[in-house]
């Protein structure tokens, strides 16, 4: 959970990155409080990678300014050692053992090897330590790219999209890993299309287009936003009325055989009871709960393009 005490592990005031004359990065404004899991989420292209780049001091900003535990950007070698990433595809000797490769790794930066071993059993990666790293899988290639990071044991983990190319059970590997080392006090920050899983992991959401901040706040606060109405009806004139409401009002609406699911602020699914009463769709059974955060992703982003 995040510190109560309030200290952000990372924080950017107008953060801005071009190339050529692309921005990717733009007037970008937003924080991560110190003790999160904060998931980074946004179309492609959004400007995800550039902006966790940026923090890692492997590009410069051309505007803006940040600073990660406490250091400004320009102060990189402060920080770069109490910070673990995952940014680029991880490169490893694929004709030594995984093992080998962390060790290697550890004598190079100068990490007591002792912590080899534990790392492979955090990752879940200790029963084929001593396998050659050509043989692994991409899900356990991602895992020993974790462990890479953790090597320094660092206070901060940035990943960008650590459960690409995982299965459904590496996913949850991945999902619990990540719980233990928040457990550990570490802040995390990482990307992910895979919204239904930062939903279950996330404590703090920051919300990215077009390079700039739609979002940065508690996941609940984000969540709490909009709600899924959800409409079943035998009579499928009644249903078509209830959407037609919906649809005039600007929100999306999905149906499934006698269902509609409509993603809506909290306050329209009251006035969508009310006004399919009055219009003489009494026979209703309305639910409303909280909606997805790929519900809200697709209704904060209709918004932006309208
Ligand atoms: N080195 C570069 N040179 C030129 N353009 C770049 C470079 N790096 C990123 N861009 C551009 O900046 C924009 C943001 O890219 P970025 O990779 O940061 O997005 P992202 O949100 O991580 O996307 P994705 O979800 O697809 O990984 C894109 O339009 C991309 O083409």
């Amino acid at each position: 959970m995040p510190d109560p005490a309030g200290a952000f592990a990372i924080e950017t005031h107008g953060l801005s990155k071009h190339f050529g004359r692309h921005t990717a990065v733009d007037g970008l404004t937003m924080s991560v409080p110190a003790g999160a899991i904060a998931g980074f989420i946004g179309p492609n292209g959004a400007g995800k990678t550039t902006t966790l780049r940026l923090l890692l001091g492997l590009v410069r900003p051309d505007a803006g300014s940040a600073t990660v535990l406490g250091h400004s950007l320009t102060e990189f070698e402060r920080y770069l050692p109490r910070v673990g990433a995952l940014v680029e595809a991880p490169a490893f000797y694929p004709g030594l053992s995984g093992r080998t490769n962390l060790e290697v790794l550890a004598r190079l930066g100068s990490h007591p090897g002792s912590r080899v071993g534990e790392l492979l059993e955090v990752v879940g990666l200790s029963d084929r330590a001593r396998d050659r790293v050509g043989t692994y899988s991409l899900g356990m290639k991602q895992r020993l790219g974790v462990a890479m990071a953790l090597l320094p044991d660092p206070e901060l983990l940035i990943l960008d999209e650590p459960a690409n190319g995982l299965d459904p059970l590496g996913i949850i590997e991945m999902r619990e890993m990540l719980r233990r080392l928040a457990g550990q006090g570490k802040t995390i920050l990482l990307s992910s299309h895979l919204l239904g899983e930062l939903e279950q992991l996330t404590d703090w959401l920051i919300m990215l287009n077009q390079g700039k901040a739609l979002f940065c706040g508690p996941a609940r606060e984000l969540l709490a936003q909009l709600v899924e109405v959800v409409v079943e009806a035998q009579d499928a004139v009644q249903l078509d009325l209830v959407g037609r409401i919906a649809g005039e009002a600007g929100y999306t609406v999905t149906k499934e055989d006698r269902i509609l699911r409509i993603a809506c602020s909290a306050g329209f699914a009251d006035t969508l009871k009310r006004q399919a009463r009055e219009a003489g769709a009494p026979d209703l059974a309305i639910r409303v709960r909280e909606a997805s955060l790929e519900q809200l992703f697709l209704a904060l982003l209709k918004g932006e393009r309208s």
